[in-house]
Order: structure tokens, then sequence, then C-alpha cells
């Protein structure tokens, strides 16, 4: 049937496939790494399948602008997985959810309420707090001389990033949660790996059931649900409490959600319920944690072995600073910085935290570089890919945060070279938080201290690797430790 369905169209161009389980044997633990080498022989557009999941991957800005721009009302829903269809409470969440209406309202809560740019400039006081807080604990590691112990820069931003959202979404809950970094890590960790992805059943129908069953896929999926969701019901249950009593200013997501479900009730359109709070979350901890802490990593990793870059960075923020002792939001928002702003923009293009954006579902058949793309077709946009390619970035591999000096690009998702945050309909809705939070930690960080690295180790010995096995997002696979020297 499907032979001739396709027949007389233009389909990308693939490697060769194996019965049952097409190109999933190519895929590699790293697939964004293995599609670009696969583009230098397919093509920018190539069509991979995995069991019967047909993925077309997009490999050059051209191709990107076609789905993403052209054809973004085309291409723009999400595939209906059982491990996110579980974690998102039947897709009532923004990310996950598919397109229609019920998207569509989400969204539009989502921009004008939850990450406005007044909403997102009401938590400046957290994430100054926070950041206040890591460099204080990195001081107490950072004696002035040079006996100073290395500390592990990964496991704090991770737990810096970790507590600006824990406050964002429920308040000053997180130490008093039951819950500590570690445990929320796993429980991240946890979430991630089961959403987002296949089940085997899904990719190998009929039989695919059975390694599910043997790897114990849906008794973790059931346990991770379970953990999340009792986690979220104390927490909004605690915000339902007629005791807690806050000022406007100081409301956090819970808070904003609950008075919209009551606005709602009040009015008779009832839509917002728990467990769409709950799916909003889940979206929040996904998108908001892992994506900002890495950034700061990969940026300081870069710094860390190119010691020109990190004393001009250092420079800049000093000069600009003096003897303050912080830096706060009003510095970054008086545009002293713009080095600092080039080394994140620098960073998202070498290292974007979502290198495959978040697969999109395709609704309706389009062409992309004369290919026939049908529908029900998952699209990859590869902007690790686009990032690092020579036709568009001199030197690609090369950080060199200079080359944004003078012109416009940025990454808002106008300019298809540079997409670190997607773009179109699904674009981020959270780019300010996400920059905001990296770009106020890594000036403290390079504000506050020297930094050193560990006794005998040279540059070029910090591991640069990516670390494999999550879905979303792309770490470093090692942990950064430095030594910190405290500069003040
Ligand atoms: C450096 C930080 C961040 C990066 C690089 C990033 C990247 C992305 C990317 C690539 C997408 C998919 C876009 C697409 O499908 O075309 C996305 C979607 C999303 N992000 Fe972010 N993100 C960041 C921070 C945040 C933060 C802080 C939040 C919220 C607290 C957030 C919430 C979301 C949500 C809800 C979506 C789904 C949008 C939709 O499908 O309509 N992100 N993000």
């Amino acid at each position: 049937k499907k032979i001739i369905k396709f027949k007389g169209q233009n389909l990308p161009p693939s490697p060769p496939q194996l019965p049952i389980i097409g190109n999933l044997h190519q895929l590699g633990a790293l697939p964004h790494q293995s599609f670009t080498k696969f583009s230098k022989k397919y093509g920018p557009v190539m069509l991979f399948k995995v069991g019967r999941i047909p993925f077309v991957i997009i490999n050059s800005a051209e191709a990107a602008r076609e789905v993403l721009k052209v054809h973004d009302i085309d291409s723009c829903s999400r595939a209906q997985l059982t491990g996110t269809r579980k974690l998102s409470y039947n897709f009532l969440d923004i990310a996950f959810a598919p397109y229609g209406d019920y998207w569509k309202q989400m969204r539009k809560i989502c921009v004008l309420e939850l990450f406005s740019l007044k909403r997102a400039q009401s938590f400046r006081f957290i994430r100054e707090e926070e950041v206040g807080s890591l460099i204080n604990s990195i001081s107490q590691s950072a004696l002035s001389s040079s006996a100073s112990t290395p500390v592990n820069l990964s496991e704090k931003i991770y737990a810096l990033t970790g507590s600006i959202v824990f406050r964002m979404a429920f308040g000053q809950i997180f130490r008093g949660s039951g819950l500590d970094n570690h445990k929320f890590e796993k429980l991240i960790r946890a979430t991630e790996s089961s959403i987002g992805g296949f089940t085997t059943e899904e990719c190998i129908p009929y039989v695919g059931w059975i390694v599910d069953r043997l790897n114990g896929y849906h008794a973790k999926l059931e346990k991770t649900f379970h953990d999340l969701d009792n986690f979220f019901e104390k927490a909004i249950e605690d915000h339902r409490k007629p005791e807690r009593a806050i000022d406007q200013d100081q409301e956090d997501i819970i808070d904003v959600m609950l008075k919209l479900e009551k606005d709602q009730t009040q009015s008779g359109e009832a839509q917002i319920n728990k467990d769409n709070i709950k799916a909003v979350l889940m979206n929040i901890f996904l998108g908001g944690v892992d994506t900002s802490s890495i950034t700061v990593i990969w940026a300081m990793s870069e710094l860390a072995r190119n010691p020109r870059l990190m004393k001009k960075a250092q420079d800049e923020v000093r000069n600009c600073i003096g003897k303050k002792g912080r830096v706060t939001e009003d510095d970054l928002d008086l545009d002293q910085l713009p080095y600092l702003k080039m080394i994140i923009k620098e960073t998202l293009r070498l290292h974007p935290p979502a290198p495959l954006l978040v697969a999109r579902e395709t609704i309706s058949h389009f062409k992309v570089d004369g290919y026939d793309i049908n529908p029900k077709t998952l699209i990859q946009v590869n902007v690790w890919a686009i990032g690092r390619e020579p036709k568009y970035w001199k030197n690609a591999e090369e950080f060199y945060p200079e080359r944004f000096t003078d012109n416009s690009i940025d990454y808002k998702g106008q300019n298809f070279e540079f997409l670190p945050f997607g773009s179109g309909r699904r674009v981020c809705p959270g780019i300010y938080l996400g920059t905001r939070t990296s770009e106020l930690a890594l000036a403290n960080l390079l504000y506050c201290f020297n930094w050193k690295l560990p006794d005998g180790m040279k540059e070029e010995d910090i591991n640069m690797e990516e670390g494999a096995g999550v879905r979303l997002n792309l770490s470093k696979k090692t942990a950064l430790n430095l030594v910190p020297l405290n500069y003040l």
C-alpha cells in the first residue's frame, strides 16, 4: 500500500536500511553527530527510519527556513508517544501537546502570563539571590592563596538553575520540600529519559512490546510519573491553603495558574485544572533547568581552555562593575557587557542545549528542497550541524565570540543559521528566562573569581566531549572542575 501511496514522489535520500529496524543501528549514541556525518554524503535533507517511523533530518539553514518559516503551520505538531502522553497528563502541557486549539490556548497563557517579560522580570530577585548563594558557596573553597581546592562547577551550576526554576515554579518550598538537589536531579533525569522517545513497540509493532516488557520500560515510566505527580500534588495543595497570602509581585507559577483556574471557573469557561498545572510544571522543569546550566558549563569550559578570552571577559565585567561586589541584572540591562553576551551566543552556536530541537510532526504534505514530505513524518532540525557549517561560519569549529561583533545575528528565530531556541510557532517561550539566568551566573563567576586549572592539568586536557544518553539536552560528558581564587 505504501509503495502505491508514495509512487511518483521524490522522497529525500536515505542511507541503506535494514529490515524491521530501518536506520536504527546508524543513529549512534549522539544522533546529531551521526546525522551531520551522513549529510556530507546524502545532502541537507535526509529520510531516516526508526523501525516504521519516518524522520526527516534537516541539516542546512535554507531547508530549516523552508520548514520553520514557509511551512511552519504544516509542520508544527508533535508526535503522540506513550511516555510523553503519560508524563504530560495526556498532552495537557505546552511543549508536547499536538497542534490545535488546546495548544494555542496554552501557548497564549504561557506567552502572556507565565513567561511574559513582566513575569520574567518579577523573578529577578530569585535569580540574584540564588546566584549570590552560589558565589558564597564557591568563595568558601576559594582562598586567596594558591592552595584552593577544585570545585565541581558542573554540580554547582546545575544546583543553581535547579533552585532558580524551583523557586520560580513553587515559591520558597525547595529546601522544605523533602527533595534535595540530588533527588531532584534524579527525578528530572528519569523524566527526560521517558519523554520524547519511542517505546520499542511504537517503532516495531507486534513484537516490540516484548523488549519494552523485558527492559522494564512501563514500570519505570509508572514510577517516574508517580514520583513527579506526588510532588506536584503536594506543591499545588500547599498553595491552596488559606493561610498562603502573598503580594502580586511575589507570585510564583503555581499561584498564577491557580488564579487563572479560579477566574475561569467563575466565568464558566473552565479549561485549567490541576492536571493542566502539573503538565505545565513538568515542562518548566524540563525546559528550564538543564538548558541554562548546560549553557553556563560549556561557556566556562570554553573560557577555561582559552585564557585570552577568559581575561578579556573578566576585564570587561570588572571594568564595568568596579568594586560593587556583585553583578546585578541592572548591569546586564544597560548594555555594558557586550562581550559577555557574545560569549553566551557563541556557546549556544557550538553547544546548543537541544541539538535537534524538539521533534515536530507534520500535519500536511509539503516540499522541502524539492523533496516530498508526507503527513505524520517527524522532522528534526539539526541546529548543531547548522551552527558548525563552514558555509555560514568562518572557522566554524573555533570558539570565537568576536564573530558576533557588529552584526545583527541573534537567536530569536529569524537567523536560520543560528537556531538554539528554534523558530516559528513552536519557538522557545523561555528565551528571556534562559539567557538571563545564564548571563547573570556567568558574569558573576567571571567577576568574583580568577579560575585556575587543577594541579597538573593543561588547557588542552579539558574534556570537551558531549555526553550521550539523554534524549533532549546535550550536556558535557564529564564534570568541569576548576580552582577558584577570590578576586575581591
Ligand atoms: C538556554 C536556555 C534554553 C534553550 C536553549 C531552550 C531551547 C528550546 C528549544 C530548542 C525548544 C524547541 C523549539 C522548537 O520546537 O522549535 C524549546 C521549547 C520550549 N522551551 Fe525552551 N529553552 C531554554 C530555556 C527555557 C526555559 C527557561 C523555559 C521555561 C522555564 C523553557 C520552556 C520551553 C517550553 C515550554 C517549550 C515548548 C514550546 C512549544 O512547544 O510551544 N525553555 N526550548
